[in-house]
């Protein structure tokens, strides 16, 4: 059992910039938690105070009730695997698999029913005699990841580990990743600014910006309900569209209107809070881009209403495989919608899309949060 926790952690390089500021987590035992967001964010910087590479600035670390601010590297109990594999050169596959228990003097046969035992369970049984030079990517990331597994650590620290990694490779290694979670029922702490592998392998996602967290949570929710337009602009591919809109009423309805003659109906939550606090005001509306559907989906969506219909004009036409992206100008608006790729429109022709305004995310234009994130509304929702 391990449960790490970081309470208001900071970290200041040079005493005039924080690359991590009052960063607050409590990880429990066997969570896969990703740390996300651009370049730069402070994801490797809070993995590297977590593993001991990196100093504290303030704040407090514990790991299983304990604090662990001035605890050494390697008196963690914790495993690190790196984008760059990190393996000895001069070792074979076997050794270098087999280092960390031979260093804690583990008798001979104990190890090498380990090595053989990790080695199945990913795939690198016939490679074990190799060295490292004479491996491909993808199985020296293989023998770094068996390396880590070998010990059981508290956690598993993982920086990046698939970035080198062609496509094809990453996708592959996203599963085994995700099944050697479960296989090993241990918690990982992963740093990507890759928000697929953030999305499928993670069961809780920490989406952070400059430094600060943005939204700690599990991935449908990241989806499904983003705190804020950056994070909704981060998680999703393509992006979610976002459009200028104004609030306004008409015969007892709330509708968005956009540029180009876009008049759409608010639906649910967000109709009830535009009434109270919008009407009259400009308001930015997000739409997934699978959340815009032509008219034989949308019906069978259920969506085929005239108030949701917005009409595009398709500037480009990309053909994914069982889908299309169609990128639009609907006017003023650049958007995209992912459709079947059945859909019989083509470049230069315009579309009639039906929107599920239940699903629309809307955020307030100078905090960019969530209108339903905002904190007079969480206290009357819950009052209610
Ligand atoms: N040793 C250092 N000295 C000074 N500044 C640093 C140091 N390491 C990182 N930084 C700064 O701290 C900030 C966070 O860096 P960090 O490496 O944690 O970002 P990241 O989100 O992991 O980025 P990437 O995805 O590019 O690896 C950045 O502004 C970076 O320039």
């Amino acid at each position: 059992m391990s449960n790490i926790v970081l309470k208001n952690v900071c970290k200041s390089y040079d005493k005039e910039h924080y690359a991590v500021q009052d960063f607050s987590l409590e990880i429990p035992d066997r969570e896969f938690v990703i740390f996300v967001g651009p370049s730069g964010c402070g994801k490797s910087t809070t993995l590297r105070m977590i593993a001991g590479l990196e100093e504290i600035t303030s704040g407090e670390l514990w790991i299983d009730g304990q604090l662990c601010n001035y605890v050494e590297a390697k008196d963690r109990d914790l495993s690190m695997v790196f984008q760059n594999y990190a393996l000895y050169p001069n070792m074979t596959v076997y050794e270098n698999m087999a280092f960390s228990l031979k260093i804690r003097k583990q008798p001979k046969d104990e190890v090498d029913k380990k090595v053989h035992e990790a080695a199945k369970m990913l795939g690198i049984e016939h490679l074990l005699d190799r060295r490292p030079a004479a491996l491909s990517g993808g199985q020296k990331q293989r023998v770094a990841i068996g390396s880590a597994i070998m010990r059981r650590p508290k956690a598993f620290l993982m920086d990046e580990p698939l970035s080198n990694l062609d496509a094809k490779l990453r996708a592959q290694m996203r599963v085994e990743l995700a099944k050697l979670h479960k296989e090993l029922k241990t918690t990982v702490i992963y740093v990507t600014h890759d928000q697929t592998e953030a999305m499928t392998l993670g069961t809780k996602i920490i989406v952070m910006k400059d430094g600060v967290v943005q939204q700690a949570d599990t991935p449908e929710r990241i989806y499904r309900h983003p705190t804020n337009k950056f994070v909704a602009g981060f998680i999703g591919a393509p992006s979610m569209n976002f459009m200028e809109t104004m609030v306004m009423e008409r015969n007892g309805a709330v509708y968005l209107e956009a540029d180009g003659g876009v008049t759409l109906r608010a639906k649910g939550e967000n109709e009830m809070v535009l009434r109270r606090a919008y009407l009259g005001k400009m308001v930015i509306l997000g739409l997934r881009p699978e959340d815009l559907q032509d008219e034989t989906t949308a019906s069978a969506h259920r969506i085929c209403y005239e108030e949701n219909q917005l009409k595009a004009f398709v500037d480009l036409r990309e053909m994914i495989g069982a889908e299309a992206y169609l990128h639009m100008n609907t006017g003023k608006n650049l958007i995209t919608a992912r459709v079947p790729s059945e859909v019989p429109v083509t470049v230069k022709e315009s579309i009639t899309l039906y929107a599920d305004m239940e699903k629309a995310q809307i955020f307030d234009p100078f905090t960019e949060e969530n209108i339903l994130s905002l904190p007079v509304e969480k206290e009357e929702r819950a009052t209610a």
